[in-house]
């Protein structure tokens, strides 16, 4: 009897909401301006954790594998730049997909009137609020003590730090001096010591550490014409899903393992509850693989949390980084991003240069001159600008979270790319070699003729941008107005508070209004003197909220590229199964993607061969 009331109870429900879904959906597709921008419907939310997790394209949700592929279908079906993707579950739903560079311009200055949509990134907080995850009062507070953290002294140390740890790595890993010139060094998957770079230079950076090279994995890597006096260092564990190993303790991890982890299955502690995630060992008894992914994504975030519970309680003690002794240049010295933030902390948010950041202008200003500013001092002084250690850890965390993978993938495909288009490689060692003639190493100094790098590296942003899409809502009922294309046709859309947002990085990308041929590799768009459209490259997004690591990320990246294309001549490996691909297989074999955290390649098999 009891069983008969609930079915009729919960099929009751179900028709009630279908009635409901129904009325509301055809009224929303009844509206002229929704018919014009309409895009894909979807059943659950399209920017929501059910999205994270079911990645697959479906019209169950819009996975963030359909971000990817559907990168121009739904503009091109339309004729607009704006796309109106509607969701049903639980109630219907509108968010606005943009790929009109002028309107995201408008949205990314308006801070008040588009903040950013941090529902999705309350997650994020494991170790306290930061950056990242907050809007309005308290994200001006963090700005105002994180901005400074990213000085011009904190990026000669990235600098520094880079070239230092990349000539290890040739030294220690890839033999540079101990390998006889025809011998090439054979990487089945580059993603990988991508990933080893940048991290080591994220913790130098960061925090002053060096991590050894000593122990690394290096299960990736062989020489095609071996001797027999090479021998690789011993090989780390490996943290693969094969490896069905289970950490018994967070001491246990090292920090790259940690990072690997977290990479891998940071959806799991998005999407498993923490009280479930703490019993792990017997919730997910019956699931053995799940069991032990689950146990060591725990492990890892206590191991994180313990690391930097060690650096804060050394810095409190007045124990200050010590390998920066090490690096070629002293300039940079005490300048990593943790001295930084404690330093900006202490002062206020100003830095030993009497610089300080200011929120609503959105740039360094003086910091006598900010004191004396009336009304914005007022809202600031009466915040509480301190941050907590909670805090701290919180934006060090997030710092290290949004640096690592971003930078990696970066490098990974700027080289995928350069092994591909042999003449683009050609001419940007010709380039790297004028700028750093007879051998010598590139300092800073030279970072502002490194341009055809840079010009690399945007390019490799323009086509494969680790962040795809970034997330806004109306802060009020207002309307936006977006330009046809092709008739420029202007079209005026109402929209209610709360409405979401999606800023569609690739979507802007290889939009072919605004990039000529769009899907060509092609770095001379970014050279000096040619006039790409500003508006239309959002990798690091743009206006307040932009990525606060920018120069860091691209300091790094031009470092890295230009050391490996000076010392090394890179190729895709060639592999029987593959002898007979065409070049437009290869590139797509090479280039291929998944999307993890981030914009992820799949596998990256290259060759390098030192260069003469
Ligand atoms: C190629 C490398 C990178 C890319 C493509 C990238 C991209 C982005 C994007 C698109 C955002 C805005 C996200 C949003 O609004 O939802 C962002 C924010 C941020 N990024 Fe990066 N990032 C990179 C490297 C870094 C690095 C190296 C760091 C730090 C070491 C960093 C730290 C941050 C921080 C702290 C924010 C939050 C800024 C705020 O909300 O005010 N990023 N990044």
């Amino acid at each position: 009897m009891a069983t008969q009331l609930l079915w009729t109870l919960g099929l009751g429900v179900l028709v009630v909401w279908a009635v409901r879904t129904w009325i509301q959906y055809s009224a929303l597709t009844g509206k002229a301006y929704i018919r014009r921008l309409r895009g894909l419907t979807t059943f659950f939310a399209n920017v929501s954790y059910v999205s994270a997790v079911l990645r697959s394209s479906s019209t169950l949700c819009l996975g963030h594998s359909q971000i990817w592929f559907n990168i121009r279908r739904w503009y091109e079906t339309s004729g607009w730049d704006v796309s109106a993707a509607i969701s049903l579950f639980p109630r219907v739903k509108v968010a606005y997909f943009v790929s009109d560079p002028t309107l995201s311009k408008e949205i990314t200055s308006s801070r008040t009137e588009y903040p950013k949509s941090t529902e999705q990134y309350d997650v994020l907080r494991f170790f306290g609020r930061n950056i990242v995850t907050e809007e309005g009062e308290e994200w001006k507070k963090y700005k105002k003590i994180c901005a400074p953290a990213f000085s011009e002294r904190n990026n000669r140390l990235v600098w520094d730090y880079t070239l230092r740890i990349i000539s290890d790595f040739f030294e220690e890993v890839w033999l540079l001096d101990k390998v006889p010139n025809d011998t090439e060094v054979v990487i089945e998957d580059f993603k990988i010591p991508s990933t080893q770079f940048t991290l080591r230079i994220l913790v130098a950076a960061a925090f002053g550490q060096l991590l050894p090279w000593k122990n690394v994995n290096t299960s990736y890597t062989s020489f095609s014409n071996p001797s027999p006096e090479i021998k690789l260092p011993p090989e780390a564990e490996t943290l693969g899903p094969e490896n069905q190993t289970v950490v018994t303790s967070p001491e246990e991890l090292a920090i790259e393992e940690i990072f690997e982890i977290i990479s891998q299955d940071l959806v799991l502690k998005l999407v498993i509850p923490d009280w479930l995630l703490r019993n792990a060992e017997w919730a997910f008894m019956p699931f053995g693989n799940l069991r032990n992914r689950a146990i060591k994504v725990r492990k890892a975030f206590e191991g994180l949390r313990l690391y930097m519970q060690n650096i804060i309680t050394a810095r409190t003690n007045g124990v200050t980084s010590s390998d920066s002794s090490l690096l070629p240049s002293d300039s940079g010295k005490g300048a990593d991003l943790f001295s930084n933030l404690i330093e900006a902390n202490e002062n206020d948010g100003a830095l030993d240069d009497g610089q300080v950041w200011d929120p609503e202008l959105g740039e360094y200003v003086d910091a006598d001159a900010y004191k004396s500013l009336g009304n914005r001092t007022k809202t600031a002084d009466n915040a509480n600008t301190k941050l907590t250690d909670v805090e701290l850890m919180g934006n060090i965390f997030i710092f290290l979270l949004g640096g690592h993978e971003t930078t990696a993938h970066t490098v990974c495909y700027a080289l995928a790319l350069l092994a591909l288009y042999q003449d683009e490689q050609e001419k940007l060692f010709q380039h790297i070699i004028s700028v750093c003639p007879d051998g010598q190493m590139p300092t800073y100094e030279d970072l502002p003729r490194l341009t055809r790098t840079m010009a690399v590296m945007q390019e490799t942003l323009r086509l494969y941008p680790p962040v795809i899409g970034i997330p806004k809502k109306a802060a009020n009922d207002t309307s936006f107005t977006t330009k046809n294309p092709i008739t420029e046709e202007k079209l005026t859309i109402p929209i209610e508070k709360g409405t979401q947002f999606v800023l569609h990085v690739l979507g802007v990308h290889y939009n072919p209004h605004y990039w000529n041929d769009p899907t060509r590799f092609n770095p001379d768009r970014f050279m000096p003197g040619s006039n790409w459209p500003r508006d239309a490259f959002l990798p690091f997004s743009a206006g307040a909220r932009s990525c606060l690591g920018k120069r860091f990320a691209e300091v790094e990246s031009v470092a890295i590229i230009s050391l490996l294309i000076l010392k090394y001549k890179v190729r895709v490996k060639e592999e029987e199964q593959f002898n007979n691909e065409t070049f437009e297989e290869r590139k797509e074999r090479v280039l291929n993607t998944d999307n993890g955290l981030t914009l992820t390649p799949v596998r990256v098999p290259l060759v390098f061969t030192q260069r003469e």
